[in-house]
């Protein structure tokens, strides 16, 4: 390191090229043996480039605070329409690894996504009481387009973890814009359903009296009323259920967003436990992009278990993805009729957003 490095004005310029990142670094800070504090994690400690789109909503907030504390995570890129200077501003002041810079309308976007790792997705319209979460397609679906086709352009390899409702035709408008950009990999489009696990565990531990960490349901299909699935059968630990039990809980898990949804009474939907379940899933992905090895989570992806080109079951994470889907398991019957149940319903889903692209 150049003897002035730690220099008093040497300090001042490296914090104000944090300050604003989109400065580049100065030449002779370059000379000074001075490193922009974004590539600091890039050494010995594993980091990657995450962004946040929609970084400035309900859960866009608190799951962006949650990324800032994963020590996985060099680099943090929030972006949205409205709020991002502010956001990031409170943000950036955590004294934690990732350095944070905040990207804010359409012309931003390009410098948002440029270099991502992995891309998460929490923007669109959240649901009112009375609405279906298909009733937000129309305003999502093109916000997910676009947002795609700078992914596309820009961050081509990054993952993607897909969050804004109805996913079950989001993920499907995603395939389709990568599709026609020739970027489509299968493997890196991943709708995040962990929310559902999330519930699917709380509610489960709660009905055995025992600790939710220690409880791990498997819930497949889709995201949305009976599309979401819980493998009841497939609890770990192994336990059973009286019939009114799984009736309960089935029943409880599938319309565990209008629950939150009626109780914010038109205050939006799920945003903390979203928050909490998509910093989760960012997490595995991220440990799996590292190659660490044995890193199950379920989530909505391109499938052949079932007929139907999109389906949810737990898949396992590694550096490309979801390098592996893996099949539904044994089932009873009541879980048969829900998954007959359930393909149809997202048959029509997956249609309407393979459509979209095609009008
Ligand atoms: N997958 C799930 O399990 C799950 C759970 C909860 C909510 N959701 C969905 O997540 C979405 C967001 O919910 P929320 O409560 O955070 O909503 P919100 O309204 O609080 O926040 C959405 C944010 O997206 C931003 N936005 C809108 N258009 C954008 C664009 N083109 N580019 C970037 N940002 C844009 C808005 O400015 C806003 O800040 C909703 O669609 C909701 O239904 C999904
Ligand atoms: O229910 C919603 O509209 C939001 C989300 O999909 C949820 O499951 O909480």
């Amino acid at each position: 390191m150049h003897p002035d490095a730690t220099s008093p004005s040497h300090r001042i310029a490296r914090v104000a090229a944090h300050l604003n990142p989109l400065t580049p670094p100065r030449p002779q800070m370059e000379e000074a043996g001075l490193r922009p504090v974004a590539c600091r994690a890039k050494g010995a400690a594993p980091g990657f480039k995450v962004a946040v789109l929609g970084a400035a909503g309900g859960i866009g907030q608190s799951l962006s605070l949650l990324m800032k504390m994963n020590p996985l995570v060099s680099v943090l890129h929030l972006y949205d329409v409205v709020n991002t200077p502010g956001v990031t501003a409170d943000v950036s002041h955590m004294d934690t690894t990732a350095v944070v810079r905040g990207f804010l309308g359409q012309q931003q976007l390009e410098a948002a996504l440029t270099g991502m790792d992995l891309v998460i997705i929490p923007a669109g319209l959240p649901r009112k009481p009375g609405m279906t979460r298909d009733d937000l397609f129309n305003k999502n679906a093109g916000i997910v387009r676009s947002l795609c086709e700078g992914i596309a352009k820009c961050c081509p390899n990054a993952i993607v973890n897909l969050i804004s409702n109805p996913v079950n035709s989001t993920v499907p408008v995603a395939a389709e814009v990568f599709k026609r950009a020739g970027t489509y990999c299968p493997k890196r489009l991943l709708g995040v359903t962990t929310l559902d696990v999330a519930r699917a565990n709380t509610f489960v531990a709660e009905v055995l009296g025992v600790d939710p960490r220690d409880v791990s349901v498997p819930v497949v299909g889709g995201h949305a009323g009976v599309t979401i699935l819980p493998l009841l059968s497939q609890v770990s630990p192994p336990c059973s259920f009286t019939a009114d039990e799984i009736s309960y809980l089935t029943n409880r898990i599938q319309n565990g967003g209008t629950e939150v949804v009626e109780a914010k009474a038109g205050a939006g939907s799920a945003t903390l436990s979203m928050a909490f379940a998509a910093a989760k899933f960012a997490d595995a992905c991220l440990r799996g992009m590292r190659g660490d090895a044995g890193i199950v989570e379920c989530s909505y992806v391109a499938s052949e278990v079932t007929e139907l080109p999109f389906f949810a079951t737990k898949v396992r994470l590694g550096r490309g993805g979801a390098e592996e889907i893996l099949p539904l398991g044994p089932l009873n019957d009541f879980e048969r009729a829900g998954l007959e149940m359930a393909k149809k319903e997202l048959a029509e889903s997956i249609q309407k957003g393979v459509a979209f692209m095609n009008k």
